[in-house]
Formats: structure tokens, sequence, C-alpha cells
């Protein structure tokens, strides 16, 4: 095209000009589905604060021995002294602002944008050829603006008040309001989640190349994390010269939801054919045809009046319809958000309870293709692995595929991970044989999207060869299973029924790891309510922050393609596995809640 200029080349992907996505990426030649485009290690990162404790902060592996804590601040932990070691350098001052501002504890986006500032500090920002090359300074990277109007005026006066004090005061007084604003548009437009193996997203982390990269709901690349890197790969064959798109939203989402997330934080709207398909997000809020015979899934009009069913031509739904429907997908998003708020505090009953409430009012009203319904089937699975009800999460796990793979075709590493909880529990529960094929269904994807060396896919082909043995051992089982096998794809009524480094450097302040005696989780949450932990009321926050997994509860929080929620995809844990939440953590994490409160309260 006339207007896109060739840019540099980096292997087999260059930054070029688009004609209305400002700078992108794009391939230099044919490249097949799975091809690893970038892999990239993160400019700054900081582990989320709701994970500390379980993963270590310099390296984001999930450990489920004890973690070293920092002796000095008691807040960052770690895998060993070499981690510690290694962290040290962006550690250090934050250690000391950890301490000045304790017990208040800063926000996640506080710490990285006073790692983001210390950094751009230490390098002068390089000219830039045009637009034409992979940014190498944070200085380079887009930047949104922020609309300081009213409130948001007053919240941006707060926010900087509490970097100020956790980065101290020799730092502070060089940071003029005007240049923390255009650091707060960068740093809100370029970050992404770093998620583990399963999309579990665990960390935020701001990465130069990878920022180039513009969004698609029809994306044809996704990003997975091994440990804080990031790897892109293409999910789909892509053709010389034409663009690669990661998708910044959860694309299980209807596409008003999508494209308010991107209008609020990335500052555009999507046109691609996904955004243009009315039909498939009509299917997102459809409900099942009135006729019991039928129920096929049948469109609703913005006016909540239904079509007629193109199946069967029932259209006897009565004049109440549209206020019953209203009224219960009312309902089910406020207990779908008071569920997300609860899971960070590890309720799983209640969460679970809130689950079957939406499931019961759903029932024989909306179709399993509604987004809610699937909202609701991945927190009843979830909190049915916390709670070791492994037959119901198999159930809840099984409707939930279906539906992901009607929303999600192709390479979604969502549905694949989806299918791989299920084919573990039904591996656990001796359900071999569909076991096997849905792991297999997995291995597929994941093959695609992650990459055979990737952790998660070396796990997942030891599951299938564990389940391959397990097969030949037992082969009546298998005769019995093929007999009589499970529906995968059920349809019809919910009936719910349950189925079976650097070198160290010599610092005098450097403080000791401890190995904590107290297996004390530190509390982290609810940080909105303490002053120092005041972030500007920037709608959305970031697509994979945890600022948006407590602002805006239904919203979806990944910078990749078709994510889900941060703790829909809890490591499933089948007991005996080593993944297995102990029931310490759990205590724990309710520990963590109530610590918090109590501080809060203080503050
Ligand atoms: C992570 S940056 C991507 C790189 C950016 N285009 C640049 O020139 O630096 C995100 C920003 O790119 C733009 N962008 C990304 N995807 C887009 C799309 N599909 N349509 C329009 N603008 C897009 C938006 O301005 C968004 O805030």
């Amino acid at each position: 095209m006339a207007t896109e200029e060739k840019e540099e080349k980096i292997e087999i992907v260059e930054v070029f000009t688009t004609k209305n996505r400002g700078r992108g990426v794009r391939v230099t030649s044919d490249v097949k589905a799975g091809t690893l485009l970038l892999t990239e290690k993160p400019y700054e990162f900081v582990l989320q604060n709701i994970e500390r404790g379980y993963y270590c902060d310099q390296c984001l592996t999930k450990r489920d021995e004890i973690l070293h804590k920092c002796s000095a601040c008691k807040f960052a932990y770690y895998c060993n002294k070499d981690c510690q070691r290694a962290a040290w350098t962006s550690h250090k001052l934050e250690c000391e602002g950890i301490t000045r501002v304790s017990p208040n504890i800063p926000s996640d986006h506080i710490r990285l944008m006073a790692r983001l500032s210390r950094k751009r500090k230490k390098q002068q920002a390089p000219a830039l050829n045009g637009s034409s090359t992979f940014p190498t300074h944070i200085d380079q990277l887009q930047s949104v603006p922020t609309d300081l109007r009213g409130d948001t005026q007053l919240e941006f006066s707060s926010w900087l008040y509490t970097l100020r004090r956790f980065m101290g005061d020799g730092e502070a007084s060089n940071m003029q309001p005007a240049e923390v604003l255009e650091m707060f548009g960068r740093m809100r437009c370029n970050t992404c989640d770093i998620s583990d193996g399963e999309l579990h997203s665990m960390g935020i982390g701001l990465y130069l190349k990878f920022s180039m990269f513009n969004h698609s709901c029809d994306y044809n690349c996704i990003a997975i994390h091994t440990g804080t890197t990031v790897n892109v790969r293409t999910t789909r064959d892509i053709p010389a010269n034409k663009e690669c798109f990661l998708s910044y939203v959860d694309v299980l989402k209807p596409t008003a939801t999508r494209n308010n997330i991107l209008r609020n934080v990335f500052q555009f709207s999507c046109k691609c054919p996904t955004c243009r398909d009315a039909n498939r997000d009509n299917l997102r809020h459809s409900v099942r045809c009135g006729n019991p015979e039928c129920q096929e899934a049948v469109l609703v009009n913005p006016d909540g009046t239904v079509k007629k069913c193109s199946l069967c031509n029932f259209e006897g739904f009565p004049a109440s319809f549209p206020d019953q429907l209203k009224t219960v997908e009312q309902q089910c998003m406020a207990k779908l958000s008071a569920a997300e708020e609860i899971t960070n505090f590890g309720n799983w009953k209640k969460v679970l309870e809130l689950s079957e409430q939406c499931l019961a009012l759903q029932k024989g009203m909306l179709h399993p293709y509604h987004h809610l319904v699937v909202e609701t089937l991945h927190f009843a699975m979830d909190s049915c692995i916390h709670l070791e009800k492994w037959e119901q999460a198999l159930e809840y796990g099984r409707r939930s595929i279906a539906h992901l793979e009607f929303h999600c075709p192709g390479n979604n590493a969502t549905a694949a991970i989806q299918l791989m909880r299920v084919g573990k529990l039904q591996q656990y529960l001796k359900m071999i044989v569909e076991a096997m094929k849905n792991l297999q269904k997995a291995e597929k994807i994941l093959l695609i999207t992650h990459g055979a060396d990737h952790p998660q896919y070396i796990q997942l082909k030891e599951m299938i060869t564990a389940c391959a043995l397990e097969r030949r051992q037992t082969p009546r089982l298998e005769s019995i299973e093929e007999a009589e096998p499970h529906q995968e794809t059920e349809h019809k009524e919910e009936t719910s029924k349950p189925a079976p480094e650097q070198k160290r450097e010599k610092q005098k302040t450097e403080p000791v790891a401890e190995t904590t005696e107290d297996k004390t989780k530190p509390a982290t949450k609810d940080e909105k309510s303490k002053p120092v932990t005041e972030q500007p009321k920037v709608e959305g926050g970031k697509p994979g922050t945890s600022e948006e997994k407590s602002n805006s509860s239904a919203e979806p929080k990944q910078k990749e393609s078709g994510s889900v929620r941060k703790k829909d995809l809890k490591k499933a844990a089948p007991p005996k596995e080593e993944t297995k939440e102990t029931e310490t953590e759990q205590k724990d994490k309710s520990a963590a809640s109530v610590s918090t409160t109590s501080s809060d309260e203080t503050n």
C-alpha cells in the first residue's frame, strides 16, 4: 500500500507505519501457524501484589515450597539467594520505599511506574529513525492522553502524591506532573499481564518490541510467557507483508464490552471482522427457544424482544420476557462481579454458591452460547476444583468447552487450557478414553500457541503419555468407556449431573533473604482504600492488570488472545498433584483479607 512504508527488519518481522493504527508489526515472508516471531525480556515488570509469596518476585516461578523473604522490607519473596541477587538492582530503592510507606503497600502500578521512571533516567532516549525501528527506550513508545477533568484531577494528584512518597524526596523532586502523566499514558497502553502457561496472570510487564503489535479481536498471533519472557507466535498462517495482530482483550466477551475497554484504555475502536460479525455476537446474548422440544439459540433484539426461532419458527415468548431477561442478566452480572472479588480471598464456597445461583437463574432461559453462561461455568469449575469436588468440576468444565469451541475457533489458548483441565480431571477420575481425546485436542493447539519447548506443553505431553500407559494397562476400562461415551458437547439443558544474573555486587546494605518460618502469605488485597495505593480512576485500567481486576470485575484482563479472567484458570489440580493449593494456603488467603481489612481500618 502506498501509505505503508517499509521499516527496519528484525528477523522475520519488521516495524512499519500502518494507515490508521500508528506503527505496527508485519511478517517479511510467508509464515506458518505456530511460528515464533519474537522473544523478549521485559524492560521492567512487577509481580502482582495479590500473588506475593506464591511466585518468586524475580523469576515469577510459582513455588509450592516456602519462598525466602527479603529481610529488610519483608515484602519481596525469592526462590533463593540467586534470585534475590538478580533482583537487587531493581529492588534496592524499592525496598527503601516499601519500608518508608509501611504499613501501607504500594499498588502494582505505583511500583511499576517507579521502576520505569528509574530505568528511563538511566538511559538517554536515542533518536528514533522516524517511526521505522523497534524502540529501545520507553520514551519511544506511544502514550495515550489521560483526561484530567473533574474527579480525575483529584485522583491523579493523590496518585502522584503516593508515587512521590514511595520514591522518596530525592527522586520525587525531579518529577514534574506533566512528565508523570506522559509516562502514565505510556504505561497504560503498553503494559501487559504476565501469565503462566495456564494463562493465570501473576505479573505486569512492559516490553519494548512487543509494544509494537497492534490489536485485532480477529488476531493472528498470541503472546505466551515463559517466566518473565514473552514469546509471540502465529496462530494462523500469515502471508508475507501482512500485519501481525494480538488481541488486547478477552475475545469471549461481547463486541460492545471489548470495544468499551479498547476505547477507554487504548482510545480506539476495533473494526476487525469479528467486531463486524453481528450474527456471532448476537449469539453471545442468545436465549433458548421457548419451545421445549427445540431449545435452539434464538436471537434477542436490542429492545429485549425475541426473534422468531430459525429452526422451529416458535415466537410465543410472553410480553414480560424482555423484563425477565434483563433482570436475570443484571442479577447474574452482579453475582459474577461479587464472585470475582471473592476469588481473590479464596472463599471458594461462596464463589460456588454464587455461581450456582447464577446457573439456577439462567436455567431454561439463557442459551449455553450466552457469554454469562460460560463466565459462570468458569467460576463454578474453579470453585469446585478448589473445594475438591472433582466430578462437579468436570461437569462444569465439559459444559464450558462447547461454548469455548464455538466462540474461540482455531488455535485459541484459552480453549486449549480448558480442554487440558477437563482432560486432567477425567484422567484423575479414570475416564481415560475421554481424557485422552481432550488432552490430544489441547496438544494440537498448545503446540501452536505455546510451542514444543514450553513447560506447559511438556507437561501436557507427559499427561498424554501417562494416559496412554494407563489405557494399555486397563484394556477393560477402555472398552467400557467406549461403550458408554460421555457427551462432550452437551448443548441441551444444564442438567448438572455429576460425572465421574547478574554477578553479585557487594552491597553493604543488601538485606539477606530470610526463609520465613511463618508461612503466612503477605496481606495485599484491596489496596484501593489505602492512600498509598490509590490510582487515578482511569476507566478499565489496563487489560491484564490487577487494577482492572478489582475495578471492573466483568471485564477481561489479558493482553493476549482469548484469555479469561485471572482466577478462571487457577491451576486445575486434582488431588495428589503438586500444584494443589494447601489448606494452609487457603487459610492464609483468608487471613490476608482479614489483615488487609484491619490495616485499612487503621489507615
Ligand atoms: C501497544 S500500542 C501499539 C503500537 C502503536 N500502534 C504505536 O505506534 O506505537 C497500542 C496503541 O496502538 C493503537 N492501536 C492498536 N491497535 C489498533 C487498532 N486495531 N486500531 C487502531 N489503533 C490501534 C492505539 O493507539 C493503541 O493505544
